[in-house]
């Protein structure tokens, strides 16, 4: 799977997880947002969840970029937009918090509901905290990925979402 950013530089350089994705050679990282080639764009705004259905596709774009900035149209970029359902972020910012994960993040947990598990596992090399990812995420990443559709991710996902 191809896997591209889409690179505001709004963020802290130092704690940046595309730059570092970007210093492995494991993304392209794209200044312009004219370059990013169409995919499955990661955006937490959209109206469909992300499931295996999308392995079609062979590109997968994150948009990296502060939380403060990322509003519905900052992810107006070629493709089809799909959120990721509910998941926790283990890096140490936003610690066991669901749904905002960093781009690295966003990219594993998509690669495995895709069924690219072992490409998931060489991209969380790039930060330290990779393997935990997987590991608190591992019941639902595993049955998200076992799902017919999106309706079924979504259905999945009601299990760990407490009123
Ligand atoms: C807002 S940026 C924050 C990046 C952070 N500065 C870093 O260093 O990784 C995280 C990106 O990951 C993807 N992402 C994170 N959580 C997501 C979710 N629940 N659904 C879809 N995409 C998500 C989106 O592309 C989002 O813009």
């Amino acid at each position: 799977m191809e896997l591209h950013v889409r690179y505001e530089g709004d963020d802290d350089p130092e704690k940046c997880t595309a730059r570092a994705l970007d210093r492995d050679d494991r993304v392209d990282l794209h200044r312009r947002p004219g370059s990013v080639p169409p995919g499955i764009v990661l955006d937490p705004h959209a109206e469909q969840a992300l499931s295996p259905t999308d392995a079609d596709w062979d590109r997968l774009v994150a948009l990296d970029c502060s939380w403060e900035t990322a509003e519905r149209e900052a992810y107006d970029l070629p493709g089809e937009r799909r959120a990721l359902p509910f998941l926790v972020a283990a890096n140490p910012v936003n610690f066991g918090h669901p749904f905002e994960l960093t781009t690295v993040e966003a990219l594993a947990a998509a690669l495995v509901i895709l069924g690219q598990r072992d490409q998931a596992e060489r991209v969380l090399e790039a930060v330290r905290w990779g393997e935990t990812f997987l590991e608190l995420n591992a019941e639902p990443l595993e049955r998200y990925a076992d799902c017919a559709d999106s309706s079924a991710v979504v259905a999945v996902q009601d299990d760990y979402l407490v009123d």
